[in-house]
C-alpha cells in the first residue's frame, strides 16, 4: 500500500489526519489512499470515527492536522461548494427534503442543468435500484430502505468524482444490500472513487478492492481479506460469522454526532 509513499495522483490521499471531537482525539494519525476506480472500505467498531473521517473528506469537518488531497489538490484549500460537487456524501441517516423524489434528486441543480432532465434522473434512480415511478413519490412517505437508495441516487445525480457512503446498507434487507453493493462496484469500475464506511462485513467482503481499519484513531491498510478477517475477529455474532464466510469465498475467487446528514451537508447548493 502507498501509505508511506507519495500520495496518489488520482483519487483521495489522506496523510496524518488528526481531529479531536470534544475531549477525545478521534483521529490520531490516519493515512490511507482511496484511488478512483476502486472501492475502499473503512471498517471499525461503533464510535471509532468512521463518520467523522468521511465528514473530513468532503470538508464538513476541518482537520486539526494532516492533509487530504483529492487528485493531488489540498481539500482544505478547495472552495466548499466545488468540493461538495466533486465529493458526494451519503450520510448514515439521510434526510429528505419536503416534496417529491424528483425534487430531492434535482436539489442543487439548476432547472436547465442537463443533470436535472428526466433521463438523467432515471439513470440515477436505476443505479440505486429504483424505477421511474419513484420520481413522483412524496419523499416523506419513503421507507428507510427506499430513502437510503434515493439518497444514493441524489448523490449520483450530481456526477461526483468521489462518493463517500456512511453505512449505506444499514436500512436495507439482504437483497437490497446486495444490489447496492453491485451498484457501488460498477460505479467504481466505471472510474468513480468509492469509499464505504460500514459495519457490514459481508458487504465489505463482497465489494472491497482496498480495506482500511480504524484502530485507536489510526488507520491500518492491508489486503481486504486480512483486514476484514481481523475486523470479524473483533466482532460478535452472526455478522462476524457471515463475514468470515464471505471473506473465505472472496479468497477463493449529519446533523448529529452519529452522522445524520441532510442534503445541505451532502450537496453543494
Ligand atoms: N459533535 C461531536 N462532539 C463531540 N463528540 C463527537 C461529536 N460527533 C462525534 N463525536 C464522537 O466522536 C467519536 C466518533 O464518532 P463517529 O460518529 O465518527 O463514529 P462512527 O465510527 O461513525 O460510529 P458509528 O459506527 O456508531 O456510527 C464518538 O466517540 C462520538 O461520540
Amino acid at each position: 500500500m502507498e501509505t508511506d509513499g507519495e500520495p496518489l495522483a488520482a483519487g483521495l490521499s489522506a496523510r496524518g489526519l488528526r481531529l479531536a471531537r470534544g475531549a477525545r482525539e478521534v483521529l490520531r494519525d490516519v493515512s490511507f489512499d482511496a484511488p478512483k476506480g476502486q472501492v475502499t472500505v473503512v471498517v471499525a467498531p461503533s464510535g471509532a470515527g468512521k463518520s467523522t473521517l468521511l465528514r473530513c473528506c468532503n470538508g464538513l469537518l476541518a482537520l486539526d492536522a494532516g492533509v487530504l488531497l483529492l487528485d493531488g489538490g489540498d481539500v482544505a484549500a478547495s472552495d466548499a461548494c466545488a468540493l461538495r460537487r466533486r465529493v458526494g456524501l451519503v450520510g448514515q441517516l439521510p434526510v429528505m427534503l419536503p416534496g417529491t423524489v424528483r425534487d430531492n434528486l434535482a436539489y442543487a441543480l439548476a432547472a436547465d442543468d442537463p443533470r436535472a432532465a428526466e433521463p438523467a434522473l432515471l439513470r440515477a434512480l436505476d443505479a440505486a435500484g429504483l424505477d421511474g415511478t419513484f420520481l413522483a413519490r412524496p419523499a416523506g412517505e419513503l421507507s428507510g430502505g427506499e430513502r437510503a437508495r434515493v439518497a444514493l441516487a441524489r448523490a449520483l445525480t450530481r456526477g461526483p468524482e468521489l462518493l463517500l457512503l456512511d453505512e449505506p446498507t444499514a436500512a436495507l434487507d439482504a437483497a437490497a444490500a446486495a444490489h447496492v453493493g453491485e451498484t457501488l462496484t460498477r460505479l467504481a469500475h466505471d472510474g468513480l472513487g468509492v469509499v464505504v464506511a460500514t459495519h457490514d462485513l459481508v458487504l465489505a467482503a463482497r465489494i472491497a478492492d482496498r480495506a482500511v481499519a480504524l484502530r485507536d484513531g489510526r488507520a491500518v491498510e492491508g489486503a481486504p481479506a486480512e483486514i476484514l478477517a481481523a475486523a470479524g475477529a473483533g466482532a460478535t455474532g452472526a455478522t462476524a460469522g457471515a463475514a468470515a464466510a464471505a471473506g473465505a469465498a472472496g479468497d477463493a475467487g449529519e446533523a448529529g454526532a452519529a452522522g445524520a446528514t441532510g442534503p445541505a451537508a451532502e450537496a453543494a447548493p
